[in-house]
């Protein structure tokens, strides 16, 4: 079988190539490598990213962000408390006006690699979960179904110009989004969020993964078709 070559754009350092016997989209060895090698390059270029730099880039995120949620009249937006140096765009609960709402994802407590999403503000009490990342405790009333989000931003560890995304590798938001992609949640818009750096020239993608309709940075808000994907 000829090989093909998964080739990705490295912007903030040389990383090794990765080549594959198998056709594309197929899940094997070499693609498991592939993604754990991208993984590790791209959670560095973003933890390297400097203090200055990276407050900077949020704030730029979170203009986008802002100017999203107005243009879609969103009430109700799911975000995420950061973690292992991804963007921090829980300023965003402090801007919401008093008809809007926050939630954030908690691993769920039956469901594996599942999450729930939990209304949260700044004064709700928080607890790190299992990764080290804070959570709201699960109580019934505070669960926001996700058919009721209407902004979904989705932390990312790489992206691509298709709109492809490799996350940490639980698959918690490829199960989060699966009956989007199936027409199911009409009212939800997932938008990826990320630095600049966290975007390669194409991702190697399994049937599961979910390819994000949006993708907001600093310096871009990408909109993707189906078609692009
Ligand atoms: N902010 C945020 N919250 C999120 C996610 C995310 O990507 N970002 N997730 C997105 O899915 C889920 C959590 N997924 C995660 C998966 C792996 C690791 C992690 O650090 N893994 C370790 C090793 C595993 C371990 O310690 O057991 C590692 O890779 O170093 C963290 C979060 C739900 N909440
Ligand atoms: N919809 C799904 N149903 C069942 N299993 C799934 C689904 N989506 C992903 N998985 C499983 O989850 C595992 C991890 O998937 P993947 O490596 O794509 O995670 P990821 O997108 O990087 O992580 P995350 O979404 O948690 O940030 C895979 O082994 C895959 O089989």
């Amino acid at each position: 079988m000829a090989s093909s070559r998964i080739e990705v754009k490295y912007p903030c350092q040389e990383a090794p190539e990765v080549t594959t016997d198998t056709p594309k989209n197929a899940l094997n060895a070499a693609d498991e490598l592939s993604r754990t090698l991208l993984r590790k390059h791209f959670r560095s270029c973003r933890k390297q990213i400097g203090e200055a730099q990276r407050a900077q880039a949020e704030q730029k995120i979170l203009e986008r962000v802002a100017e999203l949620i107005q243009h879609r009249g969103a009430t109700t937006i799911g975000g995420y408390f950061p973690n292992d140096g991804e963007p921090d765009l829980t300023p965003l609960m402090t801007q919401l006006a008093p008809h809007q709402r926050f939630a954030v994802p908690v691993l769920h407590p039956f469901h594996k690699n599942h999450l729930l999403f939990l209304r949260t503000d700044q004064n709700t009490p928080l607890q790190p979960n299992k990764f080290g990342i804070p959570e709201p405790a699960c109580e019934v009333p505070s669960v926001v179904p996700l058919a009721a989000i209407h902004v979904l931003l989705v932390p990312l560890v790489a992206f691509d110009q298709h709109g492809n995304r490799l996350g940490m590798g639980g698959g918690f938001f490829d199960r989060t989004l699966a009956p989007w992609l199936r027409g199911e949640l009409p009212h939800l818009l997932p938008v990826g969020v990320a630095f600049d750096e966290q975007q390669a020239e194409s991702l190697p993608h399994a049937h599961w993964d979910v390819p994000l309709p949006m993708i907001i940075t600093p310096s871009k808000s990408w909109q993707f078709s189906r078609r692009d994907v």
